[in-house]
């Protein structure tokens, strides 16, 4: 069996790690896990810890970190036999520690995005919020303007989007986030990208990852018919 691969993408809220996550995703056959989606599913499903982290993210707090870690360790745990690329989790120098006494890490991603483009994108952010579905009006916009392409659902925006909030939001990842760096940099595993425009960052992310993991054999094996 080829070498499972397992990695982590970190950066400001806005930054594009699930947009990029979901490329990453595509090209390269790693199965997209993200924190906040584990979340909703919890919380949908009513388990004890959903109802527990549903009380925080109403409050837009973050959800401790013996939530997160009693959550998401055990899930990944089950991942024996894929190769995985986490975004939202770890946040914080307590789950970064949980999830290395669980996993090795092969890479981190970081993503360093100035805090103007992050405003103009967050404040232009529509979410569906059952799905956690992601549209942004100049981006990747809605099919049908204010709906959900899959379900027709309204779409909302969150208030912790807007440039108010924003401003603590951020200063809050750069103090939490700061200590996850640098053990990730400590490792020699931390890779930086820096720019304003997805589209210009991910044929750098794809590069690099293509030393690191083949290509999807799907994609990797072209069936010509025979004449
Ligand atoms: N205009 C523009 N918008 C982008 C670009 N890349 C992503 N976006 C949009 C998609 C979303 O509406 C918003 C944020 O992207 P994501 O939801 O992928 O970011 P991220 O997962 O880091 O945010 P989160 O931690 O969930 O708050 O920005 C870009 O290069 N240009
Ligand atoms: N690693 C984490 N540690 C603590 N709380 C988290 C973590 N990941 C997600 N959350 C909580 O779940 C919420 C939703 O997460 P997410 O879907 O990533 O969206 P966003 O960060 O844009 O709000 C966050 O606002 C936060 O309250």
């Amino acid at each position: 069996m080829a070498k499972l691969f397992r990695a982590v993408i970190m950066g400001p809220p806005g930054s594009g790690k699930g947009t990029i996550s979901e490329r990453i995703a595509q090209s390269f056959g790693l199965k997209h896990l993200s924190s906040g989606d584990f979340l909703r599913e919890n919380i949908a499903a009513n388990t004890e810890a959903g109802v527990l982290a549903k009380t925080y993210i109403e409050r837009g707090l973050m959800v401790p970190d013996n939530v997160m870690t009693r959550l998401l360790l055990p899930r990944l745990e089950e991942m024996t036999r894929h190769s995985w690329l986490m975004d939202g989790f770890p946040c914080t120098l307590a789950q970064a520690k949980a999830l290395n006494s669980t996993c090795d890490l092969d890479l981190v991603i970081s993503l360093n995005i100035p805090y103007e483009t992050l405003k103009d994108r967050l404040s232009d952010r529509w979410i569906h919020p059952a799905s956690g579905r992601v549209y942004n009006r100049g981006f990747n916009p809605p099919r049908v303007q204010g709906r959900d392409d899959l379900s027709g659902e309204p779409l909302i925006q969150h208030d912790n989007d807007q440039p108010e909030a924003l401003v603590a939001r951020l200063r809050h990842y750069k103090d939490v986030a700061k200590p996850v760096i640098d053990l990730y940099k400590s490792k020699g595993i931390l890779h930086t990208f820096s720019g304003t425009e997805t589209d210009r960052i991910w044929p750098y992310i794809n590069s690099l990852l293509s030393t690191k993991i083949p290509s999807r054999p799907e994609t990797d094996t072209q069936h010509i018919p025979m004449p």
